[in-house]
């Protein structure tokens, strides 16, 4: 369980959210969504104590996150953040070793655990025959699938994720969220892709204007005229297979201009 009360948190003296709160019951999936700059990365930060709120409180199963250290830190916490460039030069198989660091004696030899955790990992992200490719040579959404199998060899029983279908292919997009659903960890993930946040999270949380604007259920946060208010767009709820889904639309939608079509007139 992550609960997060009354957070005020920014940079440089200069606040991106103010009295900000979450909760992510056991085993649930919350979706942080907004506009670009609302907030989402630095609320999400602040979860995993990265970055430090000048108000407010971070409770992970009701101990405050800035006592959790090192390897009981990892145990709980596996995170995904934006963008981790690396050029050292690791193999596939070594970038996801790194999430068994909190289960391995420092220096220890790969054990057979650790090659299973490994190879399991790999393959549950459909990226096993990368695990002897150099990490800095994938393409983006390689690495992003590695990212993620780093994050499930941790296997902590908290997950934190930015944008983890960034760079995904559709297909992949789906199944990581869908993934992510059954392995009945506690998650917070960012997301852009609303129909994504409709289809793959329980409760939803939307940022603007310094703050949270709306929290609940898909049904209750991605309302009309509360996306119109905050995104300036239309969107147009419609039911698949009884899960809501939008059709966007732009509010002031500019007649279109093809370059290719006759002149009218
Ligand atoms: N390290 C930083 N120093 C100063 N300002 C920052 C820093 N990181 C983010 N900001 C600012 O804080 C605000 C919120 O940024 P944040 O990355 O949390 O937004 P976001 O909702 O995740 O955005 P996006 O959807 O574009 O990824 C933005 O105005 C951003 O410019």
């Amino acid at each position: 369980m992550i609960t997060a009360t009354d957070i005020s948190v920014g940079y440089g003296g200069k606040l991106v959210i103010e009295s900000a709160g979450l909760q992510a019951g056991p085993g649930e999936v919350v979706g942080l969504i907004g506009p670009n700059g609302s907030g989402k990365s630095t609320l999400l930060r602040t979860l995993y104590a990265a970055l430090k709120p000048t108000a407010g409180l971070v409770l992970v199963d009701e101990r405050p996150v800035t006592e959790l250290r090192g390897n009981e830190l990892a145990r709980r916490i596996a995170v995904v953040a934006q963008e981790t460039p690396t050029e050292l030069p690791v193999s596939v198989a070594e970038m996801v070793l790194l999430g068994r660091a909190p289960h391995r004696k420092a220096l220890a030899a790969m054990s057979r655990e650790d090659h299973r955790a490994v190879a399991s990992a790999l393959a549950r992200v459909g990226a096993r025959h990368l695990a002897d490719r150099r990490y800095s040579t994938l393409s983006g959404g390689e690495k992003q699938r590695v990212l993620v199998a780093r994050t499930l060899a941790q296997q902590a029983e908290h997950l934190l994720l930015d944008e983890p279908t960034n760079h995904l292919d559709i297909r992949y997009q789906h199944e990581l969220l869908r993934m992510v659903g059954e392995l009945g960890t506690t998650t917070v993930v960012v997301l852009h892709d609303l129909n994504l946040a409709a289809r793959y999270c329980s409760k939803l949380v939307l940022l603007a204007n310094g703050g949270i604007i709306a929290a609940g259920t898909p049904h209750q946060v991605l309302a009309p005229e509360l996306l119109l208010q905050v995104y300036g767009i239309h969107a147009q709820p419609v039911l698949v297979d009884g899960i809501l889904q939008l059709v966007f639309s732009l509010a002031d939608e500019p007649e279109l201009q093809h370059s290719g079509s006759p002149v009218p007139g």
